[in-house]
């Protein structure tokens, strides 16, 4: 298989035990590390949906430095990146988060609530378009400072049409995955057949991304992909 089996695009075993284990975990908040182990023993190997530790460490270090104070998250599941986040935004920040499933979200609260920063979160159980309909609906657009996008790929392109209106200019959209495994950058024969749908979806994505003319964007190779596209008109 010419794919790394980790969802995560670092191809070399001890380069991203280094990463984790020697210079992310220690500087891993302690509720974030106790929601970590809470999801990996409740949901086994569905624990390699959350965002590593060295991606947290980052989306924590991006907001801080974008002094974000409204964000909005898709996709939660346990809520690893969604606590990264509320432990990044200062005390009055605000995240709209939102997720189909709301059981794995209860596998992580306690230590929301643990760490302090559940008053800064609202929660909604809903489809993403759904829920981002009714946010412009609500008058919301040019609220929001950053968003994270970790949700169903095929929806992200129709998703990206919503959060350009939401998000401020100069504003970020984080979309999570965009090098699925490194498989957008192989040949569909030389990848595993579970992961073709992603492959073309963020292919497809990654295509749209780099032709869009309301953004600045960059692309980085931390976790499974993660593109940072800043909103410019
Ligand atoms: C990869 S996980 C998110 C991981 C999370 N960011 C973290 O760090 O733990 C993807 C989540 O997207 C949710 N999801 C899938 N399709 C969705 C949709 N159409 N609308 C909202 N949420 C969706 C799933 O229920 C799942 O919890």
């Amino acid at each position: 298989m010419a794919y790394c089996s980790k969802k995560n695009i670092l191809q070399c075993p001890a380069l991203l035990q280094y990463i984790l284990e020697e210079n992310s975990y220690p500087r891993e908040h302690e509720q974030l590390k106790e929601l970590r182990e809470a999801t990996l023993e409740t949901l086994k190997s569905w624990s390699v949906m959350s965002v590593p530790a060295d991606q947290g460490l980052f989306l924590s270090m991006l907001l801080k430095l974008m002094n974000a104070k409204k964000t909005i998250e898709i996709g939660v599941f346990t809520g690893y990146s969604l606590l990264a986040t509320a432990l990044a935004l200062p005390a009055d920040g605000q995240i709209m988060a939102v997720d189909v499933n709301k059981e794995s979200f209860e596998v992580g609260l306690p230590f929301i609530k643990k760490a302090g920063v559940d008053h800064k979160i609202n929660f909604v159980e809903a489809q993403a378009s759904v829920f981002l309909n009714d946010l412009i609906n609500d008058g919301k657009e040019g609220e929001f400072d950053f968003v994270f996008v970790d949700a169903n790929k095929e929806g992200y392109i129709k998703y990206h049409e919503f959060l350009l209106k939401l998000v401020k200019v100069g504003g970020v959209i984080a979309y999570d995955n965009t090098l699925w495994f490194g498989s957008v950058a192989l040949s569909e024969d030389d990848v595993d057949e579970n992961l073709k749908v992603n492959r073309s979806h963020l292919r497809e994505l990654n295509a749209f991304l780099v032709n869009d003319s309301r953004i600045e964007i960059a692309l980085l190779s931390i976790g499974d992909g993660l593109t940072l596209c800043r909103r410019i008109q």
